[in-house]
């Protein structure tokens, strides 16, 4: 049973900059002033863009630079800042990772990934879903933009499991309610529920 936790995104004051004046919508390139209107459009271009990645995926390092890239392409049609780092510090119930942290965050996440070849050699299936537990956590825990961070890491995870070649991972068979339960046990480095998650959602290509 999940505790009630207000999962609502909390910022500093400089959040002001990235909101319409007096209110909490995201400026954005379609001149949207209600909240309601931008999730629905914001969800619609952005889904557009996820389904041409998934076709043709951005090649990279899976770096910071890779995931930001990503990032850019799926919400290019939105935001200004797609595919750039947040300026302000975010929390839902969760505090993550403090602006001035970020890029050396994500780095210590690529290493770990660039000395395990990026995951390519990994052919168990309960390997990999481990392995890809820790890194979603991780990165979740990041959260480098100011929005749409769960839609450019789960990306950035099918773009692993393309690189390794033996598996496809569909977020698709988990709920969102299954992915957030995770994502906050994550966060206290508890992977159990993140691992869980991804036996759901690995498949084995043929
Ligand atoms: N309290 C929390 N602690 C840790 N992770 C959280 C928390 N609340 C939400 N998350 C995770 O943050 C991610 C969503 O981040 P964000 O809202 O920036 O991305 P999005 O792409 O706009 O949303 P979505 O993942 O719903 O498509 C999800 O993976 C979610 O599980």
């Amino acid at each position: 049973m999940m505790k009630d936790i207000d999962y609502s995104y909390e910022y500093k004051d400089d959040d002001n900059k990235y909101c319409y004046p007096g209110t909490n919508v995201l400026k954005n390139k379609l001149s949207i002033k209600d909240s309601e209107m931008l999730y629905n459009a914001e969800r619609e271009f952005s889904m557009a863009r996820y389904a041409a990645l998934q076709v043709k995926p951005i090649n990279g390092d899976f770096s910071l630079k890779h995931l930001r890239e990503i990032h850019k392409y799926l919400f290019q049609d939105v935001y200004d800042w797609a595919g750039v780092l947040r300026t302000v510090d975010i929390s839902k119930g969760t505090i993550f990772c403090l602006v001035q942290h970020i890029e050396a965050q994500f780095e210590i996440i690529h290493q770990w990934l660039k000395k395990r070849n990026y995951l390519k050699d990994v052919s168990d299936r309960v390997e990999m879903a481990k392995d890809l537990a820790y890194v979603l956590g991780e990165i979740n825990m990041i959260h480098p933009f100011r929005e749409g961070n769960g839609r450019a890491q789960r990306l950035y995870i099918e773009q692993l499991c393309e690189n390794n070649g033996r598996f496809e991972v569909n977020f698709s068979f988990a709920t969102q309610e299954e992915m957030l339960k995770a994502s906050v046990d994550a966060s206290v480095c508890n992977y159990e529920a993140m691992e869980a998650l991804f036996l759901k959602c690995l498949i084995e290509r043929n």
